[in-house]
């Protein structure tokens, strides 16, 4: 009889634990699901799309009717934002301008917080204001001076290798003269690219595209939401190959390995080019709309909330997690007419040149718009326009499925094989 009552008290104290956990949230925080037991509201966003987080986000945000959807990972609160003026509002303010302290990306750098794009406060700004004041020359952080002779002659390069007979050691990305292997192909010159103007030296381009695949191997292993391992990590001692926590420790090896072997004397040798050409030409509409359409990364790298303040008329307290949809925004219908149709001539006028303003969001934006947006749009308007001017590019098995695998932090295409078919 006691032990049946004890089992009955403990239930009813349990259950209203539980229901008092579900429902508890912030005052005035924003609407969204409730708060379920280990983690949190991540289960809602899971159901909503188990492949891609910014069509979870889609979904929340119009199950709630709100651009801005609060939940809960574990114990952190999250906010959701969409739409464009939200979105573009949440960039720009100082008080977002924070990181989270994402498990798998601290795990990675050896349990520290390293470099910029992870990092905020006096570190972030001073390596940030580091980065940009040394490379401002070379096409990062303002227009211009990029080293177009060192991308022409990758390009170039690109062209005499796909025109080539493979070399065994290229079997990986060059099945035979003239089919190449998708988007695997530019990994070692657009890496050498940057590295050549941060070092000034070459490097092989096989033991770049083993390091480019090994870093996308983690971007894709995690997203913006950090994935399960970051709301519990103690699920790595479990089952570190589904919750992939085992590509995150051969992303530290990588490190570890590159800072043994890495020697300081290449600096210099920057070349200063200008490319104020591109700005005029057509093609880079095409580049754009597939930009805004697409953007490599659909949710932007997570900011934090750095004191208690409002947003879209809801609390947001300090260090909320904000997971802000540079997809959503990219195809909001209150900017863009006709958002899910491909239209590059949306962003020329009606004397066919480029508009100043693109209203694209996909570099983020404010104090943490990305270091690398002039150098990337440059890179990829002219690597794609030197190929497109020699070759059509022909998928071999059709093209590649998008929505049947779960992507990561960067939305990339699954590699695919093309018959490159000289013009
Ligand atoms: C198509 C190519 C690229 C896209 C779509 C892209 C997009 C982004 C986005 C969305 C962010 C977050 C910005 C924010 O929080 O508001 C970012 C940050 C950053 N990006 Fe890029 N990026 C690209 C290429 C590059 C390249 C080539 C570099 C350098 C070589 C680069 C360097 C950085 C850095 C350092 C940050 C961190 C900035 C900070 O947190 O202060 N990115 N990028």
């Amino acid at each position: 009889m006691i032990a049946s009552l004890i089992l009955t008290c403990s239930l009813i104290f349990f259950c209203s634990y539980l229901y008092g956990f579900t429902i508890t949230r912030p005052k005035n925080f924003p609407p969204g699901p409730p708060n379920l037991p280990i983690w949190g509201g991540y289960w809602f966003l899971l159901m909503a799309n188990y492949n891609f987080v910014h069509k979870a986000i889609d979904v929340l945000a119009k199950l709630y009717n709100s651009d801005i959807v609060g939940i809960f990972f574990g114990n952190t609160p999250v906010v959701h934002i969409t739409g464009y003026n939200l979105v573009k509002e949440a960039l720009t303010r100082d008080e977002f301008v924070g990181r989270c302290d994402i498990y798998v990306t601290r795990y990675r750098s050896m349990g520290e917080l390293l470099g910029i794009a992870f990092n905020d406060g006096d570190y972030w700004k001073e390596q940030r204001r580091f980065a940009l004041r040394h490379l401002r020359d070379f096409g990062f952080g303002r227009r211009f001076s990029l080293t177009e002779q060192l991308l022409e002659s990758e390009v170039k390069s690109l062209i005499e290798f796909i025109n080539s007979v493979p070399h065994p050691d290229d079997h990986d990305i060059h099945g035979k003269k003239g089919r190449v292997l998708i988007p695997d192909l530019f990994y070692g010159p657009l890496s050498n690219t940057i590295l050549h103007m941060l070092v000034g030296k070459r490097f092989e381009d096989k033991e770049l595209r083993t390091i480019a695949r090994s870093i996308l191997r983690f971007l894709r292993s995690t997203d913006a939401a950090g994935r399960a391992l970051n709301i519990t990590p103690w699920l790595r001692y479990f089952a570190p190959e589904y919750f992939e926590f085992s590509i995150i420790v051969s992303s530290q090896n990588l490190v570890e390995e590159r800072k043994k072997t890495f020697s300081d004397d290449h600096y210099g040798d920057f070349m200063d080019t200008f490319l104020s050409k591109m700005q005029k030409l057509r093609n880079e509409a095409v580049i754009l709309e597939s930009l805004r359409m697409d953007p490599v990364i659909p949710v932007n790298t997570p900011r934090r909330c750095l004191k208690n303040t409002t947003l879209g008329g809801y609390e947001i307290p300090k260090d909320t997690t904000l997971l802000i949809s540079l997809w959503n925004a990219n195809r909001d219908e209150r900017v863009w007419k006709d958002p899910n149709v491909f239209k590059p001539e949306r962003f020329l006028d009606d004397e066919g040149s480029l508009l100043k303003k693109d209203n694209i969001v996909s570099f983020g934006g404010g104090k943490r718009l990305c270091a690398g947006e002039t150098f990337a749009r440059q890179t990829i308007f002219l690597v794609l326009s030197g190929l497109l001017q020699n070759f059509t590019f022909e998928p071999v098995d059709g093209a590649p499925d998008l929505d049947g695998k779960k992507w990561g932090f960067v939305c990339d295409l699954p590699a695919f094989w093309v018959d490159a078919v000289s013009r």
